[in-house]
């Protein structure tokens, strides 16, 4: 590859030269990531600079989609475009913006160069360009040399002629994919257009931002994409805090229903007294209180999509209800005489291992294989990889802007311990970790201005690993079938229990288990039906 000299007599179409291969080698079609990975490569060498970074501007703020000599974390970052004045000035242009080596306005990647690690950028030269697509804003491209003079006129020059270029390899990374989500709705049954399935170029208008590009992530983005589009209820399940209430609300997202409401229901939330008319709603009189009739979750959700979180939590008098709904459509408002049909996808999420609940009688059988009829696995942070540490410069951005901080880093130290930790708690404890550190770091003094290095011993992940040993699965469980809500339902637990073990002693035969029970096998049918055992 030909490295282009930063001076007026360096070859001329050399760089046009490489960046219209890149637009036209459509023989080798590229995965979108990888184009324009290719594509900051390419333009690192050609202006023989110390960074180059491709950015996507969302929702006022702007998105790394590719970078080349800068932090791993630096993908996972979101720049708000208020808070980088840098930034907020290339966008506004139509040209190439420059920024003196003396220029006062702080640069979004100080402490970030991958070969400064956590120094502050020395006196240095910076320029960027905002890019178009179908004329509308896209995003910017930045470009920063650790040698002053390195953007000369000429190279300011060079690289307002490779605009056009640039845009149109991010035009054809983007129709690729496109043709990619098109081969994939015409060769997978029920897999619509209702958006992309992945690659950095891939958020959707208004959509959840999902943070990662590891393949766990990309698979499950994928089989969400695909079954978004058809009417099945979904069973997302995964530890705590890995973000299945983001994957709900991306699938709805997805969904043809995306335009109507998605109503979330937390049933480990709802007291047993009040679960049903919650969901179902009551009509006035139902029960003291109820002094005018008031509709429920399902029909808030009329049309969309109804998200029941930590759906294991459920009071067994109130999942016989939803399988009823589930299997006709209908709900019936307490007190009320007669049914009403609904149109509700149902999404549950739970963190419970749901089919030892069915074994225990905590869960009903019936209700279970209604729900599950498209399990979703959410992979844990530690199957993630790299997405650890693009998370982490998410959350550090952000703690950054909170407190006001010039530039909030990890030290590569800091990095390997995260990439180490097994995350118990997933996403959400990485989001506490990096706060309380960024606190930490504050409360010893450490000057706002200067750039912050979060070490090992700020984020303290030892003292957690200690005393939070991996909870006993199930304990939770057992403290709710020590409390059975009535006597109705300690009975059915306990009768549930007793006919499962002794299925489970007969390797699933019936009559073995009646003999075992020593009743009747057709009243044993009868009662498994009864306790939601058998269809
Ligand atoms: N890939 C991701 N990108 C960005 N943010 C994420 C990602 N995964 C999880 N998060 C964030 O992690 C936090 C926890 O996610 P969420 O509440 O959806 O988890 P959960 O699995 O529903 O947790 P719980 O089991 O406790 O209900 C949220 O702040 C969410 O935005």
């Amino acid at each position: 590859m030909t490295v282009f000299e930063a001076s007026a007599s360096a070859p001329v179409s050399a760089p046009e030269d490489a960046l219209l291969a890149l637009c036209t080698d459509l023989g080798a079609e590229l995965p979108q990531a990888v184009r324009l990975q290719r594509l900051v490569d390419l333009l690192r060498a050609q202006f023989a600079c110390g960074a180059v970074a491709l950015l996507r501007l969302e929702d006022e703020r702007l998105r790394p989609v590719a970078v080349n000599g800068l932090v791993s974390d630096a993908l996972g970052r979101r720049f708000a475009v208020a808070q980088h004045p840098r930034l907020a000035a290339i966008l506004a242009r139509h040209e190439v913006t420059c920024f003196e080596h003396d220029s006062q306005l702080p640069d979004p990647y100080d402490g970030l160069l991958d070969t400064l690690i956590g120094e502050p950028l020395p006196v240095h030269d910076c320029m960027g360009v905002a890019l178009h697509l179908e004329g509308r804003p896209w995003g910017v491209l930045t470009l920063d040399a650790l040698v002053t003079g390195t953007f000369s006129a000429a190279a300011r020059a060079r690289l307002a002629r490779s605009v056009p270029l640039v845009e149109a390899v991010i035009r054809v990374a983007r129709l690729e994919q496109e043709l990619r989500t098109l081969r994939m709705a015409a060769t997978t049954p029920g897999a619509g257009l209702a958006g992309e399935s992945g690659g950095p170029l891939a958020r959707g208008a208004g959509e959840v931002e999902i943070v990662g590009e590891s393949p766990a992530l990309s698979r499950l983005l994928h089989e969400l994409t695909v079954v978004a589009a058809s009417e099945l209820p979904v069973l997302l399940l995964g530890e705590t805090g890995v973000g299945k209430e983001l994957f709900a609300r991306l699938l709805h997202q997805r969904s043809p229903r995306r335009t109507r409401p998605l109503v979330h229901v937390n049933c480990a939330a709802l007291p047993e007294s009040l679960a049903e008319s919650e969901l179902f709603g009551h009509v006035r009189g139902a029960f003291s209180g109820a002094v005018s009739d008031r509709p429920g979750r399902f029909e808030a959700a009329e049309g969309g999509t109804l998200f029941l979180d930590e759906v294991g939590e459920l009071p067994l008098s109130v999942q016989a209800k939803l399988l009823r709904t589930l299997q006709n459509g209908e709900i019936q408002r307490l007190g009320a005489d007669r049914p009403r049909s609904v149109d509700v996808r149902v999404v549950a999420a739970t963190n419970r291992n749901l089919r030892e609940q069915v074994a225990s009688g905590a869960f009903r059988a019936d209700l279970y294989h209604r729900l599950s009829v498209y399990p979703v696995p959410i992979p844990p942070l530690r199957e993630r990889g790299n997405d650890v540490l693009l998370l982490a410069g998410r959350f550090l951005e952000l703690n950054r802007a909170r407190l006001g901080l010039r530039s909030l880093r990890l030290s590569p130290e800091a990095q390997a311990a995260l990439r180490r930790y097994p995350w118990p708690g997933n996403v959400r404890e990485l989001e506490h970790v990096i706060s309380r550190a960024a606190l930490k770091a504050l409360s010893r003094g450490v000057d706002a201005t200067a750039i912050v290095t979060l070490e090992p011993g700020l984020l303290d992940l030892e003292a957690l690993e200690t005393p939070r040993a991996a909870p006993r699965p199930g304990a939770a469980m057992l403290v709710q079938q020590a409390l059975p809500a009535t006597l109705r339902d300690a009975v059915d637990a306990c009768q549930r229990q007793a006919v499962m073990a002794a299925l489970a002693r007969e390797g699933g035969n019936w009559a073995g288990a009646a003999r075992v029970l020593e009743v009747d096998a057709s009243n044993l049918h009868k009662l498994a039906r009864r306790l939601g055992l058998k269809e």
